[in-house]
Parts: structure tokens; C-alpha cells; sequence
């Protein structure tokens, strides 16, 4: 079993803390161990910050700038210069606190810059497996250049691509420069953080059900480490029949004796109830739960992340979130392309599975969970399994599911679904599905959550649409003419493109006659934030370098999550239900209004109750 010495044996890990405070600095640079710190309580909001939070990333300068962290261990109200902080061994308990912080805070603080100290010295290796793979290229390595172009990376950190290919450690950095198609590449100095980024990383080449090979890995792991405590991230980008191989070989020959090694495993875990549980009986033969981090990436991305803040940082939300005040919930997802290219892997698993069952449930779990405890990991996860948990069996009425097909515009024929090569002919597996939710508690009782997901769309786009009710007795009914659903508030969370907040409103046409106009009250993430957004596998891959579990998928979910649609997906395949074809580039089966109907919904992305 992989060693995660850092856990005690109840289970709480010993360098975490309590609820992350609204002050959050997440990873100095060169220590990897701001994680603790930024979970800790927050004393008091650093003054030198007009925001609520400290950056995560970009240098131990944040912490010392502010002063505030320091200041709690010198229990003073003055800033101690950060090497005091560094050469200080024991703690003194401080007895008097001037700005009120209650010593016990003041000691927690102490201990996370020790440990922050500490960590400092601590190696991490970070081996992608599968490195040769589309998922390394496209998404991991630019991950990984932008925490290190960020200063997020620890001081000591090393990079191994494992697979099969042969490649010399050149060919390796050859590829991961030419595939930078990350955020970063256009800015400042990019090319010689590269060099540096790239000088860290290594290949070998072996099976993937070879323990010699793994050891032979793990060789070359130790001697880029050297004598420090060392820490083993194993990022599992490779298909996943060979997933237990893997973890099986590198537990046994390449895992961390000083440190914790921990595995991100990638999508899909099992494809039913059945196959996915195991999938976690197998990788629980050698690791324990809290080293696997199951990845999915749309809890890494910057909407679904502020959700929570959005609801529960927010007077004017919480309380309305409940079926008193919202009609119907809406998680969109599109595509405007189709399976191209990774037609082989979709056909086995098809919409469902590839985007509803997990990254649109996670969505709503995370929409429609109670408040949790505190901002820990296992706090939020807790909360979010009793909701998969409190779901409605899912109805075959309640669901609807389609295919593209090909189609012609402006001259061009966009092949349909079953004429990709890599897709089985006649191949019934959906590429889009609507379906309607229902969640059986207190709260949601009888509130639609509608979902839907589909490829080859006419655009491309990720949002969640929060539909309210009616304002009783509105004094302005009569200007809304005969359909009022157009005039309740809706509020937009847009994922993606073009990241943006918006709640609609009903107002006066400024003038002297009383006419009334729905407008936005907008939040676009561009014109606030010129600072471009990060892509979700870099917070989640720091988050694991960090131990923070909060957007992974914990096992009871998974379990929860395929209880959900494992009964659904066998009707669907037993049946053998024909999907409904959708010309390529459309807005998809027009089944999805009709089971929208049925529970006197409108597809707010349709604009129907756009203006
Ligand atoms: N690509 C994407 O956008 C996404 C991928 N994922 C998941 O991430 C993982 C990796 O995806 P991706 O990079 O696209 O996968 P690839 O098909 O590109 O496979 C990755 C690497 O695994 C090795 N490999 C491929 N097929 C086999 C096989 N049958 N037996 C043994 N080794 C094999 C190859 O390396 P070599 O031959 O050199 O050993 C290959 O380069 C998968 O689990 C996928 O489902 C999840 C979300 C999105
Ligand atoms: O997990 C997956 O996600 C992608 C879409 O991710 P995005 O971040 O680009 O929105 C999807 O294309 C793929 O089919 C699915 O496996």
C-alpha cells in the first residue's frame, strides 16, 4: 500500500486545518506548503490587502507584504521580518495578543509556518503516465509549465512522463514545448521559464504492468530528489483498463518511503454501478482513500468554484435557494463539434456517461447541497453525497436522447456521428440527452433540475440557469402581457466561454410613461478581471499537490452518482432506444422542449426568456 505518512491514524491529516477563511494564501513559492495555511482560520484579514484574499500563488512576498500572517506569530501588532519567522524553532506560546486573536489561533498559525518551513525542503515528483497521450499534451504538461510560470510549484520538484513510447528525455521536452498551448505562452519571459521548467523534466519508458520498469522509474525519481523528504504524484492519463495495472506497479516499486504519494486518476471510473465499484475495490488494494484523487475537471473550473461563494457569501441569495423561490434549475452543456477523433472511446460510453454523470452532477450537487460544516474537504463532500443521495430514480420518460447526423451549410457537409470512422456503424449511442431531475428532500422538493448535454451543437458553451418564481401579486402584472415567465428573474452562471455572473431584472424604461424592460445585472469576468482565468487542471492539479480533496470525487459519491443512472443507462441499452437525429451544427432534438414542457419549463439558452 502507498505510504501517506502524514496521516494519522483517525484519519485527519496532520498537516491540515480548520475552515479555509476568507484570507487564503494557498502556495508561497519554493514551499508547496501554503495548503495548511490557507485552511487555517482567519485571525484577521490582512490590512494590507484590499481584497478579501491573498493570492495563491506567486511568491512567499504575498505573505510577508501583508504582514498578518507573520504578525500572529510574533503576537504583535507589528510585522516580524520573514527569516525571524524561519530561524525560530520552538514556538514561543505567546501570551498577549493585541489584536484580539486567541492564543490557541496564534499557535495553530505558528505551526503552519513551521511546517510551511518544512515543506520547503520537501521534494515532489510528479510523474504523468501516459505521457505520449492527447490528454498529457493538450491539458497536464501546459498545467504544469503554468503552476511553475505562476511560482506555484514547490522548490524542489521534479517531472517524469512514463509510457510506452520510446523517447529520450530531449524528444520528451521537445514535445511538451511545441504542445504549449496553454494560457501562458504569449506572456512575458515564457521562453525562459520554459527552458528552466523544462530542464525538470524527464522520461522513461516502460509497460505499464511492469513492476522492473516502475522500479526503474523509481530509481530515477530518488536521484533527482537526493536526501529530502520526498512526496510522488502519479497523474494516471492512460485508458482506464489499464488503470489497476499501473497503481499496482508503481505502489509496489515507485512510491514515496519519506513522504505521501498520492494518484489522480482521470475519467471514466467504470461505466456502471458495477464496473466503477470494482474500480475501487481494485485501486483499494493499494491505496488508501485518501490517495486518490479522482479528476473532474469542471469542479476545477473558475464558475463552478465560485458557486459557493456566490450562494453563501451572499445575503440576497441564500435565502431564496431553496423551492420557495426557484422554479427550475439548468445545466447546459454544448459542444459545436463533434466526436472527431475520439470516436472509439466515446461510442462505449456516449453522453451520459462522458458529460451528465459526472460533470453536470457535480454541478448540481454543488448547486443544491446544504451548507456544509466548514469549507473542509470532507465537509463539502459529505453535504454533496446527500444530495446524489436524495435524488428521484431517473425515469426513462424523463429523459430524451439524440444523435447528430450530418449536415451541410455555406458549402461544407459536417459528417454525422456513425460516418466517423471510429464509430460502429449503426451505432445507437447517444451524443446528446436532456433529461429532468428531481431531488427528494425538504428543499428541492418538486423543483425540476433540467439537464443537458450534446456534441455537434451550435455552440459551444457550459452554463447553469437558476429560474425563480413568480412575484406574487405583482403590482406590474399587467405590463408583462399574458407571459409572465418572462418577466421572473433568471440568474446565469456562465462557465464558459466568456466566464460571466448575470441576474435578469425587470426596470423601468427610463422616461415619463411607466414601461418596463428586462436587463441584466452583469458580472463579465473579462471587463472586472483582466487577468486571464486559469484552466481548471491547474487549480485542481495544485490542489493535489497541496492534499486539498475538496474538488475531488470521493468513492460514496461515485457510488452515489452511478446509482443515479446505471438503472437508466441498462433501460436505454436493453431497449435498445433509437436516439433522435439532430442535423450537425443545430440547437439538438426537439424532444428536449417537449420534456422541458412537460414540467412547464423553457430552455433559458434558447431565448425564449432571453431579451
Ligand atoms: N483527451 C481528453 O481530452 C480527455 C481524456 N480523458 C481521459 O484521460 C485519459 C487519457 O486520455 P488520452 O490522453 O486522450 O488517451 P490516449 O488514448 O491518448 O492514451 C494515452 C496514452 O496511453 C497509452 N495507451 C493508449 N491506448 C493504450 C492501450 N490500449 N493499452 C496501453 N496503453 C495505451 C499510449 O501511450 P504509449 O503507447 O506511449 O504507452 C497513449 O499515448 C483517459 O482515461 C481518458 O478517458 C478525460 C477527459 C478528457
Ligand atoms: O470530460 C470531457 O470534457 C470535454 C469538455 O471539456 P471542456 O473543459 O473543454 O469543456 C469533452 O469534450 C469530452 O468529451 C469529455 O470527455
Amino acid at each position: 500500500v502507498f505510504s501517506e505518512p502524514s496521516t494519522h491514524s483517525d484519519g485527519h491529516r496532520a498537516t491540515e486545518g480548520g475552515p479555509m477563511a476568507l484570507s487564503c494564501m494557498r502556495c508561497p513559492a519554493g514551499t508547496g506548503g501554503g495548503a495548511a495555511a490557507a485552511r487555517r482560520p482567519a485571525a484577521t484579514p490582512p490590512s494590507s490587502s484590499v481584497a478579501f484574499s491573498l493570492a495563491r500563488c506567486g511568491g512567499r512576498s504575498a505573505a510577508a507584504a501583508s504582514g498578518w500572517r507573520i504578525d500572529a506569530v510574533a503576537g504583535k501588532g507589528v510585522k516580524a521580518p520573514m527569516d525571524a519567522v524561519e530561524n525560530a524553532v520552538t514556538p514561543a506560546a505567546p501570551s498577549t495578543v493585541a489584536n484580539g486573536t486567541s492564543s490557541a489561533i496564534i499557535v495553530e498559525e505558528f505551526e503552519d509556518l513551521a511546517s510551511l518551513v518544512r515543506d520547503d525542503e520537501a521534494s515532489v515528483s510528479i510523474t504523468v503516465v501516459g505521457a505520449s497521450g492527447d490528454l498529457a499534451k493538450k491539458k497536464i504538461f501546459p498545467a504544469l509549465f503554468a503552476l511553475y510560470y505562476e511560482g506555484c510549484l514547490p522548490k524542489h520538484f521534479s517531472i517524469f512522463g512514463y509510457a510506452r513510447s520510446k523517447m529520450t528525455d530531449a524528444e520528451l521536452r521537445d514535445m511538451v514545448s511545441k504542445t504549449l498551448t496553454c494560457r501562458i505562452d504569449k506572456r512575458e519571459n515564457c521562453s525562459e521559464k520554459m527552458e528552466e521548467f523544462l530542464k525538470r523534466c524527464f522520461y522513461h519508458s516502460g509497460q505499464y504492468d511492469s513492476e522492473e520498469d516502475f522500479k526503474e522509474l523509481g530509481k530515477k525519481i530518488k536521484q533527482h530528489e537526493g536526501p529530502r523528504v520526498s512526496n510522488h504524484l502519479f497523474y494516471l492519463s492512460i485508458p482506464p483498463n489499464i488503470f489497476l495495472d499501473v497503481v499496482k506497479c508503481a505502489s509496489k516499486s515507485a512510491s514515496s518511503v519519506s513522504g505521501w504519494t498520492r494518484v489522480i486518476v482521470e475519467k471514466p471510473f467504470g461505466r456502471d454501478s458495477e464496473s466503477s465499484a470494482a474500480l475501487t475495490k481494485g485501486l483499494k488494494q493499494y491505496l488508501t482513500e485518501d490517495q486518490i484523487f479522482r479528476i473532474d475537471h469542471y469542479l476545477g473550473k473558475e464558475l463552478v468554484e465560485n458557486l459557493s461563494v456566490l450562494r453563501f457569501s451572499n445575503l440576497v441569495f441564500e435565502p431564496l435557494w431553496s423551492r420557495q423561490y426557484i422554479r427550475n434549475v439548468q445545466l447546459i452543456f454544448s459542444e459545436d463539434f463533434g466526436t472527431e477523433g475520439r470516436g472509439g472511446y466515446f461510442d462505449s460510453y456516449g453522453i451520459i456517461r462522458d458529460i451528465m454523470q459526472n460533470h453536470l452532477l457535480q454541478i448540481l450537487a454543488l448547486f443544491a447541497m446544504e451548507t456544509p460544516i466548514s469549507l473542509e474537504a470532507e465537509d463539502i463532500r459529505n453535504e454533496k453525497v446527500k444530495v446524489l443521495r436524495s435524488m428521484k430514480p431517473l425515469r426513462l420518460e424523463d429523459v430524451v436522447i439524440g444523435q447528430y447526423k450530418s449536415h451541410t451549410k455555406g458549402g461544407i457537409t459536417y459528417p454525422g456521428y456513425t460516418e466517423d470512422k471510429t464509430v460502429p456503424k449503426g451505432s445507437l449511442t447517444p451524443t446528446f440527452a436532456a433529461a429532468a431531475l428531481f431531488i427528494n428532500n425538504a428543499r428541492w422538493d418538486g423543483v425540476p433540475f433540467l439537464m443537458k448535454a450534446g456534441k455537434a451543437l451550435h455552440t459551444k458553451q457550459a452554463e447553469i440557469r437558476v429560474q425563480f418564481r413568480h412575484v406574487p401579486g405583482n403590482l406590474y402584472k399587467g405590463s408583462f402581457g399574458t407571459d409572465l415567465d418572462r418577466a421572473t428573474n433568471e440568474l446565469v452562471i456562465r462557465v464558459q466561454p466568456d466566464e460571466g455572473i448575470y441576474l435578469k431584472i425587470n426596470n423601468k424604461i427610463p422616461g415619463l410613461g411607466m414601461r418596463l424592460d428586462r436587463s441584466n445585472l452583469n458580472l463579465h469576468y473579462a471587463a472586472r478581471y483582466p487577468k486571464e482565468i486559469p484552466d481548471a487542471y491547474e487549480r485542481l492539479l495544485l490542489d493535489a499537490i497541496e492534499g486539498e480533496r475538496r474538488l475531488f470525487i470521493r468513492s460514496d459519491e461515485l457510488d452515489a452518482a452511478w446509482e443515479l443512472f446505471t438503472p437508466l443507462l441498462k433501460e436505454l441499452e436493453q431497449k435498445r432506444m433509437a436516439p433522435e437525429l439532430y442535423p450537425y451544427g443545430s440547437r439538438g432534438p426537439v424532444g428536449a422542449h417537449y420534456l422541458a414542457a412537460k414540467y412547464n419549463v423553457r430552455w433559458g439558452d434558447l431565448g425564449g426568456s432571453e431579451h
